[in-house]
């Protein structure tokens, strides 16, 4: 689903050189839920950015679903995001104005589909994300829990091959925090969704298939999450 080799990313600053990642080659196969975690700083969201095709590496290679994306023109780029990929960052990015209908069925609209299909869409992910009864709701009449459930029903809506989520519980209290992490978790094993998502959590580990571990932009670690951490995690749940 995902392979990447060598990517490296350097921030010219003028006088200073940031080398955010350098030299990471992973491949992440269809259906995993995968942790991208590290120190601040380490290069967690840059890796997700350049996976995610919102930003380009400077060096290195990335295939996304068999396709090299440096044949891929800019709006080539915008298409394939738009069409196979979703994603749910740490400020939920909904549309204030709208409703929460009508922010889900708003990727579905700019896509071109159907009003008939996009109207059918939304209210099945809505259903399925438990939230078909704030259909008319505004944000500012949501929990934060409630409004990354939409973000993230927005974001699947497409039916994406891959959903990305930068810190998607950065701004959540623990409680929900684990209804969001636990949507993710549903979605992954029931739709067989391939998730890639940055954290900084430790026990958000329990909920990953596989966590990468990233230190001064270098792949560190990475496999099934710690034992401990699973152990601790059937204790408290
Ligand atoms: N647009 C940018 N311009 C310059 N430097 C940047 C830019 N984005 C990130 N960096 C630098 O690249 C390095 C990696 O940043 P990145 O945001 O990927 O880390 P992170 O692990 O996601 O951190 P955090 O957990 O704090 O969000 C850092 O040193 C950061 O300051």
């Amino acid at each position: 689903m995902i392979i990447a080799e060598n990517l490296t990313r350097v921030y010219d600053m003028g006088k200073v050189t940031v080398h955010a990642l350098r030299g990471v080659s992973l491949t992440i196969q269809k259906g995993e839920f995968v942790g991208i975690m590290g120190a601040s700083g380490s290069g967690k969201s840059t890796l997700l950015h350049l996976l995610g095709l919102l930003d380009r590496p400077t060096e290195g290679k990335i295939l996304l679903g068999g396709i090299d994306v440096r044949t891929l023109d800019e709006r080539q780029r915008t298409r394939f995001r738009l069409k196979r990929l979703g994603y749910v960052f740490q400020d939920y990015a909904l549309v204030p104005e709208l409703t929460v209908e009508e922010n889900v069925y708003l990727t579905s609209m700019i896509r071109g589909t159907s009003k008939e299909e996009y109207q059918a869409q939304t209210l099945q992910i809505l259903d399925r994300i438990g939230l078909s009864d704030r259909l008319t709701h505004k944000h500012n009449e949501l929990s934060g829990g409630q409004q990354q459930r939409v973000a993230i029903a927005r974001a699947m809506v497409n039916k994406p091959e891959i959903l990305f989520a930068d810190e998607p519980c950065a701004n959540l209290d623990s409680e929900s925090s684990r209804n969001v992490l636990d949507l993710f978790k549903q979605i992954n094993k029931e739709m067989a969704q391939t998730i890639v998502m940055v954290s900084h959590e430790d026990w958000h580990m329990e909920y990953f298939d596989r966590v990468i571990i990233l230190r001064d932009g270098k792949i560190v670690s990475d496999g099934p999450p710690p034992e401990e951490i699973l152990e601790k995690a059937c204790k408290y749940k």
